[in-house]
């Protein structure tokens, strides 16, 4: 088996694992990318047998993934709480700080996160680090302050391309990819939020409550002791 169906084996694992704590009757928020994929994917076979849920999603992408698939997807503007959230991570830590936001979905995934009762990170082991650092932190720009904040966050901040078009979020703006030093990343979020046009960032400091983590086909579970929402 090569590297990378192992990492995407792991990625299913992890996925299992956090699907496995889905109950009857809840509202379950469903996260973006290739590992929240596989979520999804293990969600509908357990509705298929019979599970009754109700879904929110991070992006389009996943919420047609999850339509098409035979879960029932709300419309998060009218939704105000949410019983658990499954999502993919960039990086995670023992901490149990997160980048996310490598599919740009980071600025619904941070409001759906911070609606929920319970937010499980599922993640390969290459995501694990002993501290989060060394992936850029993607910024989400409302498109008038676009110079501004990159001129804010200086010369590691990287216009995010597709091709040679800027990429748009599904909310319509542009992301910039911060390469910044992550030694102390509070102070970095802070910096982030006080900002005047950044909507939205890639740093999950306060969010995450447990992460399941699978390498080499076995998985962690990381557990924040105490969280208040
Ligand atoms: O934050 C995200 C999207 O905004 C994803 O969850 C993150 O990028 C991980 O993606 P993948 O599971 O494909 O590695």
């Amino acid at each position: 088996m090569d590297q990378q169906d192992s990492a995407d084996r792991d990625k299913a694992a992890a996925a299992a694992a956090a699907v496995a704590e889905v109950e009857d009757g809840m509202l379950v928020g469903l996260g973006t990318g290739s590992t929240a994929a596989h979520a999804i994917r293990l969600l509908a076979a357990r509705v298929a047998d019979g599970l009754r849920i109700t879904a929110v999603a991070t992006s389009h992408a996943s919420a047609e993934q999850a339509r098409a698939a035979g879960i029932r997807v709300l419309d998060f503007a009218q939704v105000a709480r949410v019983d658990l959230t499954i999502d993919g991570a960039d990086r995670i830590d023992p901490r149990l700080f997160a980048i996310k936001g490598a599919g740009g979905a980071m600025l619904r995934e941070k409001i759906v996160a911070a609606a929920s009762d319970r937010m499980v990170v599922i993640a390969d082991g290459s995501k694990y680090r002993q501290a989060i650092g060394d992936a850029s932190v993607p910024v989400e720009v409302l498109p008038f302050a676009l110079a501004s904040v990159a001129a804010r966050l200086g010369e590691g901040a990287m216009l995010r391309q597709v091709g040679r078009a800027p990429y748009h979020t599904d909310n319509g703006n542009p992301v910039l990819d911060w390469n910044v030093t992550l030694d102390d990343p509070r102070a970095v979020a802070s910096r982030l939020d006080a900002m005047p046009g950044v909507l939205g960032h890639g740093l999950f400091l306060d969010q995450v409550d447990a992460a399941y983590v699978a390498q080499d086909g076995v998985v962690t579970r990381l557990e924040q002791r105490s969280r208040s929402h």
